[in-house]
């Protein structure tokens, strides 16, 4: 493939391609393992998500996935210990940032939820932008009529047929716990009621078993019949959409469909970015390259300086200075893709710098493939501050380890910069999370003198990993994002 529909810079969509293909959140989802000895964490997560998007109002287009679970954890309709359970998961692993929220984290969950099951493959997209304050509680509760049921799921935007496809595309994983919803599963010996026997995995079960009578529902079967709401909800229709579902593979595209629904229902004023289906072709990651080429290709990058010259004395091109694997997530393994990452290592003179670069793919025997960002090349907008990776270093052997940053700004000692510090929740250790911005001064780095004229600002330390710089230089001010 010689072009590639992913245009460089975009953080958004590079930050969600890595998380989606190399990140952390399959740790949690592979294999659909049970949290603690009752529900699992896929199931968890999905409800959550779930729960999160029923706020969602067609009529005024308020409300959807925006995380705005967070706030509303103590309505009766958002009880069960998962809730918080999953809303740490994902504050725990570093992800959650200025780039991908809370809520755009939680939709990608289940993505990785429904996947580690070993249900469809759900496309990807990020964009969401997280609530401050709680929704409506509209949530659909169990002991309430199907008029009701159905007027909030088409509030949701999914109407009658659609409610009974999404509740048993949900009500396959997972089940309800006894100490909080005690008027449901009525047996105190019984901790936790699953929907189906197969409560690990992302199949039709709930469907068959339905329909053959056989099924351990508790919100289909339970001894308290106000609440046996999938009963209600599933036999709508004649059981006409059941039927319709008891194809496992019709089960699995439906399911994949209203599940993309579900995650992109979000408050009207958003904007989703294009959905993400598969890793990118070519993406250049910093100070990482990642493309996939044919295995034993080689690969050249070159690059234009300042002053526009192709080839400055000081060189214009590098050949790879190794290769490595990429260690991909679930997701991509199950789609079957592989790729390699590229690592260059080169010298840029300080003064003359660099402009823009490219790559050149080299298979033996056919022509050679320009990866060039769509014919522009990959332009550096601005070479006037930079971090400098050489010098800034992780901490390690302290709790929490933290990043000692060092950044390169092109001017003089009387240059001065600064670190703005996403801290996605500040001392919080349960829900609500809510972000901490810290602005901290860089100060002059007399350990690094002045090189040409590029001056070092460093020294701050920060353990998170998302930062912006910003730095003032001869009356101009420039920022790293
Ligand atoms: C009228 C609609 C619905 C009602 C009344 C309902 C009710 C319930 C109840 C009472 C539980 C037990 C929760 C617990 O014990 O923690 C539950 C669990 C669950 N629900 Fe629903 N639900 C509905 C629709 C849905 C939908 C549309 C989805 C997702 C698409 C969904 C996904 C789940 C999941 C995955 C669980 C298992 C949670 C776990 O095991 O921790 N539900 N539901």
């Amino acid at each position: 493939q010689s072009t590639s529909t992913f245009q460089w810079p975009n953080a958004q969509l590079s930050y969600a391609d890595l998380q989606l293909y190399e990140g952390d959140l399959s740790i949690f989802t592979d294999g659909c393992p049970m949290r603690g000895d009752s529900s699992t964490i896929p199931a968890q997560w999905l409800r959550l998500a779930y729960h999160d998007m029923s706020t969602h109002s067609v009529d005024d287009g308020t409300g959807g996935l925006d995380s705005s679970i967070q706030y509303e954890l103590d309505m009766p309709q958002n009880i069960g210990e998962g809730m918080a359970l999953s809303l740490n998961d994902f504050l725990s692993i570093g992800i959650v940032g200025p780039i991908l929220g809370l809520a755009d984290v939680m939709a990608m969950g289940v993505v990785f939820a429904v996947v580690g099951c070993g249900g469809p493959i759900i496309p990807y997209r990020a964009g969401r932008i997280d609530a401050s304050t709680a929704g409506p509680g509209s949530v659909p509760q169990p002991q309430e009529d199907l008029a009701t049921q159905t007027e909030k799921f088409k509030q949701m935007g999914f109407n009658a047929t659609e409610m009974i496809m999404l509740v048993a595309c949900g009500h396959t994983l997972g089940g309800v716990r006894q100490v909080d919803f005690p008027l449901i599963v009525t047996d105190v010996e019984d901790a936790f009621q699953n929907f189906d026997t197969t409560p690990q995995a992302y199949d039709n079960t709930i469907v068959s078993q339905f329909l053959q009578n056989t099924t351990q529902d508790v919100l289909s079967i339970g001894p308290n019949v106000t609440t046996r709401s999938d009963f209600r909800i599933f036999s709508s229709d004649g059981n006409v959409t059941m039927q319709s579902l008891l194809d496992p593979d019709t089960y699995i595209q439906t399911c994949g469909a209203l599940l993309e629904r579900m995650i992109d229902t979000v408050p009207s004023d958003m904007t989703l970015t294009e959905a993400i289906s598969e890793p990118f072709d070519y993406l250049i990651s910093d100070p990482s390259t990642v493309i996939n080429p044919t295995e034993g290709a080689t690969l050249t990058m070159f690059w234009v300086d300042r002053e526009g010259s192709f080839c400055p004395s000081t060189g214009c091109s590098v050949e790879s200075s190794g290769t490595e694997e990429v260690s991909f997530t679930t997701l991509a393994n199950i789609q079957g893709f592989t790729a390699e990452r590229y690592m260059f290592n080169t010298t840029i003179n300080t003064t003359t710098s660099i402009s823009k670069f490219w790559f050149e793919i080299n298979n033996s025997g056919s022509d050679p493939i320009t990866v060039d960002n769509g014919g522009g090349g990959f332009v550096i907008d601005q070479d006037s501050l930079f971090l400098d990776m050489r010098r800034s270093q992780t901490i390690i052997g302290s709790f929490p380890e933290f990043l000692r940053l060092v950044v390169a700004v092109r001017g003089d000692a009387t240059s001065t910069a600064s670190m703005t510090i996403f801290n996605p929740k500040g001392n919080a250790t349960a829900p609500p999370f809510i972000p901490v911005i810290t602005v901290i001064d860089l100060v002059l780095d007399e350990a690094n003198p002045p090189d040409g004229n590029v001056t070092t600002m460093g020294n701050a330390t920060t353990v998170t990993g998302f930062v912006d710089f910003s730095a003032t230089s001869g009356g101009t001010t420039y920022t790293l994002p």
